[in-house]
């Protein structure tokens, strides 16, 4: 096996990974995920115990247990570029000996649960809901940097068509063994990620739209049953970074805005920490 050099795998001087700023006993075995770093202490005020808070970038992490599992809330930023870098150091931090620069024989797999918040595009999904991402699919291109991702592309071939895309977007699938621990309060849905929360969410300020009756397009989409139900800016990177790492990813996703009908939660806040509180009561 060949050693991975100090270009590749980035050690700060006190041997941790290089953007998340953490030691591999620095993170829990299961993981719950945010955007935004002030959400952190949001999840963590209901560990039951916090042992380390450590901040580098847009990435904080809180370690500490709840009952007789570790767990970490971690933030991200926002983005599927700040997941790709996420998810590889996570990885590293479990699959790679840091001290060896080896990987390691044993795979280890772990559970990341993304807590985030999302828009819907059907006014029959309500704002101050939760939904579950079964599937996702990217909108950005990150996915032609890596290896074609095993599972089904169908859906994602037929929104190319749809949207007169120039690029592939990707398709990825959630864990189905986190899925089945979750309650009916999680409607389940096919997420699109998308690589900007303006033009690639369908919004629009002073730049006109490039891609016309775009929400449209999007709102009379169906592959089947299935139709697209909320727009975010990170699952479909978990996932298929999930898929070619090989751990259980997660989205879930508090519905914010509905832009069907027009309206923001005016209790955001709140309607966030209940999906917090629902999901560790679920998954721990
Ligand atoms: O609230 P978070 O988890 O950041 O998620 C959503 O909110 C941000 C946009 O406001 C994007 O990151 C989007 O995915
Ligand atoms: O509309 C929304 C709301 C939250 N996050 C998004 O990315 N879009």
């Amino acid at each position: 096996m060949t050693q991975i050099p100090e270009s590749e795998l980035i050690l700060n001087a006190d041997g941790s990974v290089y953007h998340l700023h953490l030691h591999p006993d620095q993170i829990g075995e299961i993981i719950f995920t945010v955007g935004d770093p002030e959400r952190v202490p949001e999840v963590s005020k209901y560990f039951d115990r916090i042992d380390f808070k450590v901040a580098k970038r847009e990435f904080i992490t809180h370690t500490g247990w709840m009952g007789d599992r570790k767990v970490s809330a971690m933030s991200t930023g926002m983005g599927t570029d700040n997941v790709e870098i996420f998810m590889t150091e996570l990885d590293a931090l479990v699959n790679i000996d840091l001290k060896t620069r080896l990987i390691k024989p044993v795979h280890t797999s772990l559970q990341i649960v993304r807590l985030g918040t999302s828009g819907t595009i059907h006014a029959d999904i309500p704002v101050g809901s939760f939904l579950a991402s079964e599937t996702a699919i990217g909108l950005d291109t990150l996915m032609q940097f890596y290896p074609d991702l095993e599972c089904d592309q169908s859906i994602a071939q037929a929104l190319r068509k749809t949207l007169d895309l120039k690029f592939d977007p990707y398709q990825a699938e959630g864990s189905k063994s986190l899925l089945n621990q979750l309650s009916s309060d999680f409607s389940r849905g096919l997420t699109l990620t998308a690589p900007g929360f303006y033009a690639p969410q369908g919004r629009k300020l002073r730049i006109p739209a490039a891609i016309t009756q775009y929400l449209e397009r999007l709102e009379s989409f169906r592959f089947g049953e299935k139709r697209i139900t909320n727009f975010e800016m990170e699952t479909a990177g978990y996932y298929a970074m999930g898929e070619l790492l090989g751990h259980e990813v997660l989205s879930l996703n508090a519905i914010l805005a509905n832009r069907a009908t027009g309206e923001f939660d005016k209790k955001a806040e709140k309607t966030v920490d209940l999906m917090i509180s629902a999901a560790l009561k679920l998954l721990l």
